[in-house]
């Protein structure tokens, strides 16, 4: 695994405060592979990621992707490097068009041409189930169309890794059924993926490889199956006590 990890994390801590909410967290993601993260709320998932794209400096740790560093480098950098996320609450530019907030990301990280942006965005749109609202202001679209615009965003910017953060509460089974679809597609074209959701079914559909966090700490991490029959895992993620 380690040979061909995309992302590699060693001894990961992140403190705020007395309080530690990631310790000495390791893991690699191969390349390819979707990896989904579990915990209960407040297991210091969503900090995981804000320690992955730089939003926040880890306390101590190492971090990289494809094998060089990353920790030394700001948000925009990894961005440039290949990292795309989405947050939790929708982050768009509220006055611009759904359309326009995906040229941000497809030229400024990705690099694109502004002709190869337009097309690539308006694929992006097409995928994500947007294009009806290409010129609509990002700021009155309806919270399932802005959860939409947020994968829209990250995957405008062409990732090699994308960090997923809860993308799939409050939707419909159909919807959810959708959303599967989409990243499955976006894995098949060679994305690697992790993954945070508390929708298990749409979790389990797609990750070949779970982790799961519980008061920061990693408790358990290996396959679906395997890390949903594990003891400690019913008994802090779903409070079954054997
Ligand atoms: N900027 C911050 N300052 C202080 N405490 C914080 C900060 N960000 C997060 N925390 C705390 O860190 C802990 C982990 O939060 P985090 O959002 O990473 O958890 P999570 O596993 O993503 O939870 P959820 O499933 O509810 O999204 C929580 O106790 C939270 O209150």
């Amino acid at each position: 695994m380690t040979d061909q990890a995309i992302l590699s994390a060693k001894g990961l801590t992140k403190r705020f405060g007395a309080l530690t909410v990631v310790e000495d967290v390791s893991f690699d993601v191969g390349r390819g592979e979707v990896l989904g993260i579990l915990g209960p709320n407040g297991a210091g998932k969503t900090t995981l990621f804000n320690l992955i794209s730089g939003d926040l400096a880890a306390n101590s740790g190492e971090l990289s992707l494809d094998g060089s560093p990353l920790r030394a480098e700001p948000p925009f950098k990894r961005c440039k490097r290949g990292i795309g996320r989405t947050y939790q609450v929708p982050q768009p530019f509220g006055a611009m068009t759904a359309f326009e907030n995906l040229l941000v990301p497809a030229m400024m990280s990705a690099r694109m041409s502004e002709a190869e942006a337009n097309d690539h965005c308006a694929e992006v749109l097409r995928d994500c189930g947007l294009l009806p609202y290409a010129n609509t202001a990002a700021g009155s679209l309806t919270l399932l169309n802005r959860k939409r615009l947020e994968l829209a965003r990250a995957l405008a910017g062409r990732p090699k890794l994308l960090l997923l953060d809860e993308i799939a509460g409050g939707l419909t089974e159909a919807e959810g059924a959708e959303l599967v679809g989409l990243v499955r597609r976006v894995r098949d074209q060679g994305v690697t993926i992790i993954w945070i959701e508390h929708v298990l079914h749409a979790l389990m559909a797609v990750a070949n490889r779970v982790m799961v966090l519980n008061f920061g700490v990693k408790i358990a991490e290996g396959t679906p199956d395997a890390v949903m029959q594990d003891a400690e895992v019913q008994r802090v993620y779903m409070g079954i006590e054997a």
